[in-house]
Order: structure tokens, then C-alpha cells, then sequence
């Protein structure tokens, strides 16, 4: 997919065919073996990636992800969009992702801090706070981040925090890095509607997803006075069109695990959930989940791309054929989360704390530049948001090799 939408958008750049191998192609593939002994007493070997796709306008950056579809094409892809996210959002860094091909909820915690520890020792040759700074993606979270820190500044004899970003605040953490992704989409989709002349108070939202990203979403959306009706997870979904209590959903997912049992909605199937009427269609989970069988049942006005990836280049074309859904590409609507690790890695090299008003102040202007820019380009040009947003970060991406030329 990732590939796909990189020709696409090369072909309307008109990239030379150098450029175009040069941009596309990452500059390294890390494939680790991460051996771990189970609570049981017996050892398994686990497989973990690192694909960093680029280092030409700074350190790679990007997230680690714990889920058993995990495998070195995905993980490579989504270090491509990686790359694009951040020169889109302007930020120094090129894009990378790392991966470990596990079940995180079939593990103890002592296992997967066994297994966390173990492969930032297999990555200490890759990766440091000036090379390759990770974050927690699907599956991993702030005691995954803290695990890391620790590993790496125990090598190191010293306390390196830049080494990843997602910590906890406790650990030189960034204030308003949990929520960042969430607001950021909730953002993004709020501005949307002001596009098209809805009133936040009138509108509805349905968000796929309900871990870190998801979550937030909501909240964003319900704190914008937006009514929540349909929610899912791994386990389920339900639907109130009457709006969901958010805060109750919060409390019950904070004791039982999922929105599994949540009575104060009904339950619907997951896939029909994505094509009940709404305004706001957030998928906040996993990627290709709007495909080619679904997208033209759709029946939302916007939608707003929490997870990466989450439609196919084929549900693309039918979405951009039917012409009445304004799309947030994934790339721009869920920029919130690295853009605040960005701060995050900013105060760590500074030894500085920045307030959660001033991390989602700066947050809100760079998020709300980078739509405007994506909407004035794919109007002046009249492309799709996701093209206009592809190729502006392609642009950005390309112009910089170029100048800085080829060695020798
Ligand atoms: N965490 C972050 O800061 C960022 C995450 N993302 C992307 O957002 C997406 C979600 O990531 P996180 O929220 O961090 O992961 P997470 O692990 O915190 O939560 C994932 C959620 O998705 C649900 N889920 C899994 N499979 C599902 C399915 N088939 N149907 C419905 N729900 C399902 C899980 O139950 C869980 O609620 C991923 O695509 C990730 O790459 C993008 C930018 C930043
Ligand atoms: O916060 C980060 O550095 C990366 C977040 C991430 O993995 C993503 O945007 O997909």
C-alpha cells in the first residue's frame, strides 16, 4: 500500500528516476532474534525489526509496535509513512518504525519486560537519542518507554531521556504526549466540520479503537460537545444513538479491560458499526479496515484516519470517486502523536519542562498550519487530501536529498 501510494504520488511529482529510488527505497532493515525466558521456565525466541527509513533530514523517529501480525513488509511500510509524517509536520527527523511479532495480552508483564529489555539490547548498535529515538505504538505504552530508558541509560552509565519519547512524566515525559494522538485527531476532525458548516454540538462521531489513540479521540470529540455513538475494540462494539456516556465507557474499560459488558449500549457487529450514519468516522485501530467491499456503504461525512493505514488504495478510489467525504489522511490526522514526542525530545536535550497548555498550544497551531496547507494544495491542484498531503512531504523529502547531492 505504502508503495503504491508513493508511485502515485512520484508520477504527479514527476520525480527523476534517481529521486524516486532514492526517496522510496529505506536505508536500513534490522531483523533481530530476541530470545526470553517464560514465566513457565522454558525459552522462546521472538522476532523483532527495526526499519529506518531515512536519515537525510535528521534522526529517525517513530514508534514500536507488540502484535502478532507484526513482519518486516508492514514494519517497513510503516516507517515509509513515517517519513512523510514527519516532513510533513516539518520536523527534523526522517521516518522509522520497529516491530516484535508477539501477543502482548497473552504475556505477563515480567515476560514483556523480558522481552522490551532484550531487544533494545539487540537495537544498542542502531539506534541513540542523534540516530533513532522510538515511541509506543500499537500494543506498547509508557512502561514499555521506561523499560527502554532504563536499558539503554544502564549501558550508557548515565540517564539518556532523548534515547525514546512516550515516557512517563515521572521519567521526563511530556506533558499532553498521552493524549496527543487523540487530541490531535479530535482536532482535526472539529476543524472539518467547521469546513463544511456542521455545528460541533450537532454532530456525531464513531471511533474504531478505544486503546490510546481511540480513547482520546473520544474524549477530544466529547469535550468538543460532540455526540459519541458507536465505539469498538478488539473485543466488540456497541452503538447508542442517543450518545454514549463517554466518562462511564472510560471508568468500565479502566476495570474490565474492554468495552466488552458495557450496558449502557447496545452491542453491533464491528463491521456495520463503520457504515452507521454518522458525521465523524474515526478508525483508531488497525490498518486496511475501510477496503474496497465497505467503502462505498460508508456513511459518514468525514473521515478521520486516527490509525495508519487504515484504508486501502482501492477503497481510495471509490471514496474519491463517490467525492462526499472529506478525508483527514493518516498522515496528517493522527501527526499529533510524534509531533509531541518532537517536544518531548526537544525538552529532554534541553533538560526543560514545558506546561500542558504550552505542549497543546504549540500542538494545535502546527496541526492547524499543516491542514491548511494540505487543503490549499489539493484544492490548487485538485487532488485528494491524502495525494496533496503525500506529496507535499514526498516534495520535502526529495528536495533535501537533491541539494544534499550523492556521495562520492
Ligand atoms: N500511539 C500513538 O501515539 C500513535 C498510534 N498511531 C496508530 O493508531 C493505531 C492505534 O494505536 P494505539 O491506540 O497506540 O494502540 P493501542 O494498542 O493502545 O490500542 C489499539 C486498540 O485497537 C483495538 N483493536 C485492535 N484490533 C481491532 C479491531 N480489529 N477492531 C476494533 N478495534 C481493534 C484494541 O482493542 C485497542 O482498543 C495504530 O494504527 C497506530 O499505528 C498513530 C499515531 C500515533
Ligand atoms: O511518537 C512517535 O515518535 C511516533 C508515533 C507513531 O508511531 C506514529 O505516528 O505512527
Amino acid at each position: 500500500m505504502a508503495a503504491t501510494q508513493f508511485d502515485l504520488v512520484a508520477d504527479f511529482l514527476g520525480l527523476t528516476e534517481e529521486l524516486r529510488q532514492r526517496t522510496k527505497w529505506p536505508k536500513r532493515l534490522i531483523t533481530v532474534t530476541v530470545p526470553i525466558r517464560l514465566d513457565d521456565g522454558s525459552t522462546k525466541v521472538f522476532f523483532g525489526h527495526r526499519v529506518q527509513h531515512h536519515l537525510t533530514r535528521g534522526p529517525v523517529k517513530g514508534g514500536l509496535r507488540y502484535h502478532p501480525n507484526v513482519d518486516l513488509g508492514e514494519v517497513a511500510a510503516l516507517a515509509m509513512w513515517m517519513n512523510w509524517k514527519c516532513a510533513l509536520m516539518d520536523l527534523p527527523f526522517g521516518g522509522g518504525k520497529g516491530g516484535i511479532t508477539c501477543d502482548p495480552r497473552t504475556m505477563s508483564m515480567g515476560e514483556l519486560e523480558r522481552l522490551t529489555r532484550r531487544y533494545t539490547m539487540e537495537m544498542i548498535p542502531f539506534i541513540g537519542e542523534d540516530i533513532d529515538i522510538m515511541a509506543p505504538d500499537m500494543g506498547t505504552n509508557e512502561q514499555t518507554m521506561a523499560w527502554m530508558t532504563d536499558t539503554y541509560s544502564t549501558h550508557a552509565g548515565r540517564l539518556i531521556p532523548g534515547i525514546v519519547t512516550g515516557k512517563p512524566l515521572a521519567l521526563q515525559g511530556s506533558a499532553g504526549r498521552t493524549q496527543a494522538t487523540g487530541h490531535g485527531v479530535a482536532f482535526l476532525a472539529c476543524r472539518a466540520l467547521n469546513k463544511l458548516g456542521i455545528k460541533l454540538t450537532d454532530a456525531t462521531a464513531i471511533v474504531q479503537g478505544f486503546g490510546n489513540v481511540g480513547s482520546h479521540t473520544v474524549y477530544g470529540l466529547a469535550n468538543s460537545g460532540v455526540k459519541v455513538t458507536g465505539v469498538s475494540d478488539v473485543s466488540g462494539a456497541i452503538w447508542n444513538p442517543r450518545g454514549i456516556d463517554t466518562r462511564e465507557l472510560r471508568d468500565h474499560v479502566a476495570a474490565r479491560g474492554s468495552i466488552a459488558g458495557f450496558t449502557e449500549a447496545d452491542p453491533i457487529d464491528p463491521a456495520e458499526l463503520l457504515t452507521q450514519p454518522c458525521d465523524i468516522l474515526a478508525p483508531a485501530a488497525t490498518d486496511m479496515v475501510i477496503h474496497k467491499d465497505n467503502a462505498g456503504q460508508l456513511q459518514c461525512k468525514i473521515l478521520a484516519e486516527g490509525a495508519n493505514g487504515p484504508t486501502t488504495p482501492e477503497a481510495d478510489e471509490i471514496i474519491n470517486a463517490r467525492g462526499d467525504i472529506f478525508v483527514i489522511p493518516d498522515i496528517l490526522c493522527n501527526a499529533g502523536g510524534v509531533t509531541v514526542s518532537y517536544f518531548e525530545w526537544v525538552q529532554n536535550l534541553q533538560r526543560f519542562q514545558w506546561t500542558e497548555r504550552e505542549v497543546l498550544t504549540k500542538l494545535e497551531t502546527m496541526l492547524e498550519n499543516a491542514f491548511s496547507r494540505v487543503l490549499a494544495f489539493a484544492e490548487r491542484n485538485k487532488l485528494s487530501h491524502r495525494m496533496a498531503a503525500q506529496s507535499l512531504a514526498v516534495k520535502t523529502v526529495a528536495e533535501v536529498k537533491a541539494q544534499r547531492g550523492l556521495f562520492p
